[in-house]
């Protein structure tokens, strides 16, 4: 059986994190990109985590301590996601278990069986476009060596065009679902702004604001507009 792959959305969401050695490190350094508040607990810190802090919008709050067992959980509300990245597996069961009673979703990094989600291979274009391979667990080494093999490849696939594209249409789609009432249309005129030769030459040419400039006239004469 294979585990559905979604795209989690932490933005303000609260995580807490517990253990900050290596492997939590990298796990971390994922969430970081990722607009939610993160606070780490451990008993020793890694220092690339220091170094994390400055760079981002929400500053990461690092409390150094030994977990000695589940309490911790009334020191902190609204929590979203709770990692259990400790290397004491019995502990990081017990925060599992834990977070399942109080309805919080659940990582454990020693028992990925037992949490609720898994870390995937991911490959990242500028923060637009993320490329995920899993194996829910059953080979991580796997899911590595296929990532370092697509990687070359997809660089041929998916270029800077896609990536301008995608932005492109994020402003597209906010202003037909705006003026377009008619879903049938939307897509048609979503689609339309790929095959424009002109558009495409514009956004080579990274003439974003005359796009969008574009986009607004097209619509306007679009048929069942509600553009004045
Ligand atoms: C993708 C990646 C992301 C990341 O790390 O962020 C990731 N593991 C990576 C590498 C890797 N991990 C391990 C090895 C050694 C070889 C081996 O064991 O196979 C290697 C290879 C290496 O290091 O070269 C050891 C390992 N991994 C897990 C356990 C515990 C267990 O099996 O329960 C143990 C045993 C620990 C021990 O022996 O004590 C568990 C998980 N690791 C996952 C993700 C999740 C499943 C993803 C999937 O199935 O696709 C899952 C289930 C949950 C999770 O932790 O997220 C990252 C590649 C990043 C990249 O692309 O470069
Ligand atoms: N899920 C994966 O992909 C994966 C990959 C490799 C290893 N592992 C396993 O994950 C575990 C962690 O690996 P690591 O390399 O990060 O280990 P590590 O020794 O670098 O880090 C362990 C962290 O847990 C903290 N910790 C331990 N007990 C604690 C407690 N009671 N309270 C607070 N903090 C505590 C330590 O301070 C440290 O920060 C290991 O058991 C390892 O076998 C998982």
């Amino acid at each position: 059986m294979l585990e559905v792959i979604v795209d989690l959305n932490l933005k303000d969401k609260k995580v807490l994190v517990i253990g900050a050695g290596v492997e939590a490190t990298k796990r971390i350094k994922v969430l970081s990109k990722q607009g939610c508040q993160i606070i780490i607990l451990s008993d020793s810190i890694s220092e690339a985590l220091y170094e994390l802090d400055h760079d981002l919008r929400h500053p990461i709050l690092i409390i150094k301590r030994k977990v000695e067992d589940i309490n911790l959980f009334n020191d902190f509300d609204n929590i979203f996601l709770v990692l259990a990245a400790t290397s004491d597996s019995e502990l990081n069961e017990k925060i599992v278990i834990e977070a399942k009673k109080r309805n919080i979703l659940s990582y454990n990094i020693t028992n990925s069986l037992s949490g609720d989600i898994y870390f995937t291979s991911m490959i990242n274009f500028d923060d637009v476009i993320q490329v995920s391979i899993s194996t829910s667990g059953k080979s991580p080494l796997m899911s590595k060596l296929i990532r370092d093999r697509l990687e070359d490849t997809i660089k041929n696939i998916i270029g800077q065009k896609d990536i301008d594209n995608i932005k492109v249409q994020e402003f597209a789609r906010q202003q037909v679902k705006r003026y377009i009432q008619d879903q049938e249309q939307r897509r048609k005129f979503l689609y339309s702004l790929i095959e424009d030769d002109n558009i495409q030459e514009l956004i080579l040419k990274k003439n974003i604001d005359k796009v969008k400039e574009r986009i607004i006239t097209t619509l306007g004469k679009w048929e069942g507009s509600k553009i004045e």
